[in-house]
């Protein structure tokens, strides 16, 4: 990879510096954003996301170098090259001390800017490739399917037995409860792991499609049938066939299909030749298929088939504690590794309060739109308060939940109530770490300890932190 294609902010309120420094950068391949003054270097960091700051420390308006230093914690994220005078050593290693990567004296050197700078790019990749390894270490370990509630272990648990099996697999969950994420973790931790995995949504191909799209179809077998196509079978032979919502699947392909379960063969549209595929069969709906089987909608044999086991997902709403944990997840992915992201206190216990009909999903597109909407602060964190929220709900489906109903009750329970709430919400959202949601709580970590004591929560959240 090119070492000078990156982005570089170029903070130096002299013009003929700007000019020649952002020329002689350009003309090796960066990027250069350019900035005068303190504001406008703060405004261009959050704006362009460089990935190498080179900072002059004594910028108007005040001239004085504390004013530059005092950026170097804004700009932490990525390395910092200062510019110095060439009697300001001192300055120099101050400026080092407080987290500078590198400083060069003016006049600058072309040549040892170039290495400088191009170091500094080299270590920002690497930092953003180990923020990214680490992000999807975290990810994998679990499938991606993250929580800690009690039904979402024992949902992992049989992930981990059932997905090396041959089982078929039939799972039940309202929408948006990860249903196909739970589909695809199975087949990942399968043996057809390196083959394909093939998703159809039963329900959103017209039924007259639906055989020719699972089974393939020979040229000339229906008007536009210009050429032999080979259907999802086909495709997913060796791997595993996720049948999403396959409780509108029409009856007569239901008989189709009940055949290929039994038999291994299936017939294209038009075609007199059995053809064999060997594929896993996990199915999914949002629908009570058992309820489906006694009233006759459902094929009871094609039922039986299919479950080899039973999974389900469980609404958002039964592991309201996960809620934190999931937003915190969500607002980081939306963000992306080069931000930080953290949800506030008071957004936290909002969340974990709300209903969340469309379960998980509803709760996803409300963290993209809050991250899309949020400013970062002038230390270039996202931190999502309630009312950003409450903003994003609200422009997300223009329909502001209404707040409930306030409960009578006294003022000291009250009290209580949203403590609870809120400290549960933060050590959730923190994996139990003690000083980090004494930290979001804005109080000290031996105020979170006997506040924990006297909640009765201690026992609830075993310390992370060694
Ligand atoms: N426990 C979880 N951890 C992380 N992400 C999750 C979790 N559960 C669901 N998601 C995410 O929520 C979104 C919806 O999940 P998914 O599509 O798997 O739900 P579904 O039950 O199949 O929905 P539908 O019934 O509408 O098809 C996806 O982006 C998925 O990655």
């Amino acid at each position: 990879m090119n070492p000078y294609s990156g982005h570089i902010l170029l903070v130096d309120d002299e013009p003929a510096f700007q000019r020649l420094g952002a020329a002689w950068l350009q003309g090796l391949g960066f990027r250069v954003t350019l900035a005068g003054d303190v504001d406008s270097a703060l405004q261009s960091f959050r704006e362009a996301r460089p990935d190498v700051v080179l900072l002059d420390l004594v910028m108007p308006p005040s001239l004085k170098p504390e004013a530059g230093l005092s950026l170097l914690e804004a700009f932490r994220e990525v390395p910092v090259i200062v510019i110095t005078g060439h009697a300001d050593h001192a300055l120099a290693l101050e400026a080092t001390e407080r987290g500078a990567w590198d400083f060069i004296a003016k006049p600058v050197d072309p040549e040892l800017l170039r290495l400088i700078v191009g170091r500094a790019v080299q270590k920002a990749r690497l930092e953003q490739e180990v923020q990214a390894l680490k992000a999807a270490a975290s990810v994998d370990e679990d499938y991606g399917i993250v929580g800690h509630a009690a039904p979402v272990r024992a949902l992992r648990d049989m992930i981990r037995r059932v997905g090396p099996t041959r089982l078929s697999v039939v799972i039940l969950g309202p929408t948006g409860t990860g249903k196909e994420l739970v589909a695809r973790a199975l087949h990942k931790t399968g043996a057809r792991n390196g083959a394909p995995f093939v998703a159809v949504h039963c329900g959103a191909v017209p039924a007259e499609l639906l055989e020719s799209e699972l089974f393939g179809h020979l040229k000339g077998s229906f008007t536009g049938a210009h050429r032999d196509q080979p259907g999802l079978l086909a495709s997913a032979d060796g791997g595993t066939l996720f049948l999403d919502e396959v409780g509108e699947m029409p009856a007569p392909m239901q008989v189709k299909l009940l055949r290929f379960l039994q038999e291994g063969t299936y017939l294209p549209v038009g075609g007199r030749e059995l053809k064999r595929a060997d594929v896993r069969v996990v199915a999914a709906t949002h629908r009570d298929l058992p309820g489906m089987v006694a009233d006759g909608s459902f094929r009871e044999d094609l039922f039986y088939r299919l479950k080899g086991i039973v999974l389900r997902t469980p609404p958002l709403d039964e592991r309201r504690d996960d809620v934190p944990l999931l937003a915190t997840l969500f607002l980081k992915r939306a963000v992306g590794a080069r931000r930080r992201a953290q949800l506030a206190p008071d957004a936290a216990a909002w969340l974990a309060g709300q209903p969340w009909p469309g379960n998980v999903r509803e709760l996803q597109s409300l963290m993209d739109c809050a991250a899309a909407l949020a400013e970062p602060n002038a230390r270039g964190e996202v931190v999502v308060g309630l009312d950003a929220l409450l903003f994003a709900q609200g422009s997300g489906d223009g329909s502001a939940k209404p707040e409930p109903e306030p409960r009578r009750q006294g003022l000291d329970e009250a009290i209580a109530e949203l403590e609870v709430r809120m400290i549960t919400a933060a050590l959730n959202a923190t994996n139990n770490n003690r000083s980090e949601s004494a930290r979001l709580l804005g109080i000290s970590r031996v105020g979170l300890l006997k506040k924990l004591d006297r909640l009765g929560l201690r026992q609830d959240h075993p310390a992370a932190e060694r």
